[in-house]
């Protein structure tokens, strides 16, 4: 069976400045592979261009058969639902204007997948999903706890069915008391839905105790796989 993801020779530079040099790596559905080291060696760059939110300078993508970097924007599109990021910070990743339902709703309108009919129950078993009370749905992102705001943004990012989810340092922002908490609705989650995880975080006591395999980054380079 193919990998759902297969990374190769990624490279990302910012100017002269190469932040991602040739890394390679493969991903199965179902797993979840930790990009681990110190702050500015890459891990984000990575993230970003594995996603194509910024797109690499060289190198392969290849996400479910698909190789990524040759497509256009418009050839992109209908297989953005299917990756999925999680950020860092929770409160940054959901607008403060909105109401935690319309937040989780967005993707579906964005993808023309909500109905007035089906929509509003859609979302309350997504937040049901998370682990959230589907009333806290009428509150805005300052009126819940970070962790609790982290798992809008997981409700979110699984709106549309995606079969990865880049995680990008998704608990190193939250009390360490309710990190275990998020960590292990990612478990649950990935054992119903057989997603896979590309887990970026620096901390390694997190990495060894969530990931399945981890890279060691260092200086844009994967150390050791
Ligand atoms: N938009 C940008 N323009 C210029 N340099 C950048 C840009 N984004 C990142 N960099 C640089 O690229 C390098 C890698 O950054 P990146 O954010 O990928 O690392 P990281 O391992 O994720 O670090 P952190 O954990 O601090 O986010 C760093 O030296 C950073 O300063």
């Amino acid at each position: 069976m193919s990998p759902l993801l297969e990374v190769r020779e990624l490279v990302v530079c910012y100017g002269d400045f190469t932040a991602v040099d040739g890394v390679s790596f493969t991903l199965d559905a179902g797993e979840t592979l930790a990009l681990n080291g110190p702050s500015g060696c890459g891990k984000s760059s990575t993230a970003m261009a594995v996603l194509q939110l910024r797109r690499p300078d060289t190198g392969e993508v290849r996400f479910e058969g698909r190789e990524l970097t040759s497509l256009t924007e418009r050839e992109l599109r209908p297989l953005r639902p299917r990756m999925q990021p999680v950020f860092q910070d929770p409160y940054g990743s959901l607008s403060p204007r909105h109401r935690i339902r319309d937040a989780v709703a967005e993707p579906l309108k964005v993808q023309g997948r909500w109905t007035a009919t089906d929509g509003p129950a859609q979302v309350a078993e997504l937040l049901d999903r998370v682990g959230l009370d589907p009333s806290y749905g009428d509150r805005h992102p300052h009126e819940l706890s970070g962790g609790q705001c982290q798992r809008a943004g997981i409700a979110r990012a699984l709106a549309l069915e995606p079969r990865l989810l880049v995680l990008d340092e998704p608990v190193s922002a939250l009390d360490p008391s309710v990190r275990a908490g998020v960590l292990n609705l990612l478990t649950d989650l990935q054992d119903d839905l057989g997603l896979g995880y590309l887990f970026i975080c620096h901390d390694q006591a997190v990495v060894r105790h969530f990931a399945d395999r981890v890279l060691e980054m260092r200086n844009g380079r994967i150390s050791c796989a």
